[in-house]
């Protein structure tokens, strides 16, 4: 196994947000996080990424504690880009990339042809290699969520968190991250809010619902018309895509007056 929760609950002040939660994302998988707002899909991926430590039950490396590990060992091998990620200073988009190298380089080692082409792959990986020279501020919000993930692919992680990574993309920009993240041999946790999206690219989902697994397995297994009723509250028609074989939803609308009523 890649990465293992075992049990973890985790709470703010006396308010419990995660309660015994357990999954193990296997290796080379793309798992999907799936949950309403406040469901604790955020606090589950700071966790897995060792920012937070659970108030009880263990987050594991390859059956290796994460609170044993070094944060740099940590950052050699887990990449974390966060929902609402910025950077304060007006670096050139390949500055920001290149601190993807830092968990890999000692405070005096020369740049190396490695650091070089992580770089310049996670840049064309990414689609931002004709940006590079262009400064952060002058970046739209998509291309500085483009840029996040490049710094990540520099880090070349093992596994790959990412929180929501498809916000302020336009839906092109949408389904080439996904793509490349699903063909990326990586092991990846994603926090999804379309389910259509996860369902086409994810491996097994997971679905959180008030800091509790209620779901987890293939698309087919978890998005039934029943657990979207439960846990996102909304009617929906499911069905297998004669395109791409995955589940489709097709939302009802809940205001049943009718065009010309
Ligand atoms: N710093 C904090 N102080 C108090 N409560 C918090 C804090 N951070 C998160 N919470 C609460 O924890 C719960 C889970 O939040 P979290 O951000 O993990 O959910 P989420 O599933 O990622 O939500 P969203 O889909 O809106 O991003 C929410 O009820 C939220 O209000």
């Amino acid at each position: 196994m890649s990465i293992t929760a075992d049990t973890i609950t985790w709470k703010i002040g006396s308010k419990t947000i995660l309660e015994k939660v357990s999954f193990a994302a296997r290796p080379g998988e793309m798992l999907g996080l799936l949950g309403p707002n406040g469901s604790g899909k955020t606090s589950l991926l700071r966790l897995l990424a060792g920012l937070k430590r659970p108030h009880s039950g263990t987050v594991s490396l390859d059956g290796r504690d994460i609170q044993s590990i070094s944060r740099k060992t940590i950052a050699q091998r887990v990449a974390f880009v966060e929902q609402h990620a910025t950077t304060n200073a007006n670096l050139r988009v390949v500055d920001v990339v290149k601190l993807g190298r830092f968990p890999h380089r000692s405070m005096f080692s020369a740049w190396t042809h490695e650091d070089e082409m992580a770089v310049e792959q996670a840049l064309e990986r990414a689609g931002m290699a004709s940006k590079r020279d262009h400064t952060w501020q002058s970046l739209s919000g998509g291309e500085r969520q483009r840029a996040h993930i490049a710094r990540a692919l520099a880090q070349t992680p093992r596994e790959i968190i990412l929180d929501e990574p498809t916000n302020h993309l336009d839906v092109q920009h949408q389904i080439a991250l996904l793509s490349l993240i699903s063909d990326l041999p990586l092991t990846s946790v994603i926090a999804l809010h379309d389910l259509n999206h996860a369902a086409m690219f994810c491996d097994r989902l997971m679905v959180l619902k008030e800091g509790s697994v209620v779901a987890c397995g293939t698309p087919e297994e978890v998005l039934t018309t029943e657990l979207l009723r439960d846990v996102f509250s909304i009617d929906a028609h499911v069905e297998l895509s004669a395109h791409h074989g995955r589940p489709l939803i097709q939302f009802k609308r809940s205001d049943r007056r009718k065009r010309g009523a």
